[in-house]
């Protein structure tokens, strides 16, 4: 059975849904400041913002994942990256899995190719922007290690 599979008991049924696995990153840049874009607003948990990523496909590693999405989103090139922390969180539709690393080395600057707004924030101004619930473990973290 995959890791990730969760089983919801309802009254006379057995629902089963499966865990996404996210691969999200923290990029910082030379002024400790922390990208961030805004989801669109027809995604899941959309308008709100979200650290970079997507989901892991099959056969992927984090790595491989983090390179692709960043890449396909931003046109940042990932070079490196570090483990911050993991998050489970269960939204009313969906249960999602954060594999939240650090991005420590990358080349070019970047854009928001799919036409999402960005922008830097200093570690304690996160608090101030609405992002998914998930997310708020993944600030206090940051908060903890920048
Ligand atoms: N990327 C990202 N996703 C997040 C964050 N917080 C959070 O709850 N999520 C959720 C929202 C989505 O259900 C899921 C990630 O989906 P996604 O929409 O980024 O996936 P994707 O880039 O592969 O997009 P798509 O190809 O499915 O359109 O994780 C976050 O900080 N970053
Ligand atoms: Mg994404």
């Amino acid at each position: 059975m995959c890791p990730g599979r969760l089983i919801f008991r309802t009254i006379g049924a057995t629902v089963m849904t499966d865990r996404i696995h996210v691969a999200v990153g923290v990029l910082r840049d030379d002024q400790s400041r922390i990208l961030i874009t805004r989801r669109a607003a027809d995604a899941h948990q959309g308008g709100l913002w979200e650290f970079p990523g997507g989901k892991v496909e099959s056969g992927e590693t984090i790595q491989s994942a983090l390179a692709r999405e960043f890449l396909e989103e931003l046109g940042t090139r990932v070079l490196e990256t570090a483990p911050l922390c993991e998050i489970t969180h269960d939204y009313s539709d969906k249960a999602v899995l954060l594999d939240v690393h650090w991005i420590t080395a990358w080349e070019v600057e970047p854009r928001g190719l799919e036409g999402q707004p960005l922008a830097w924030v200093p570690p304690d101004e996160l608090e101030n922007f609405e992002f998914p619930a998930a997310n708020q473990p993944i600030i206090e973290a940051i908060a903890a290690q920048a």
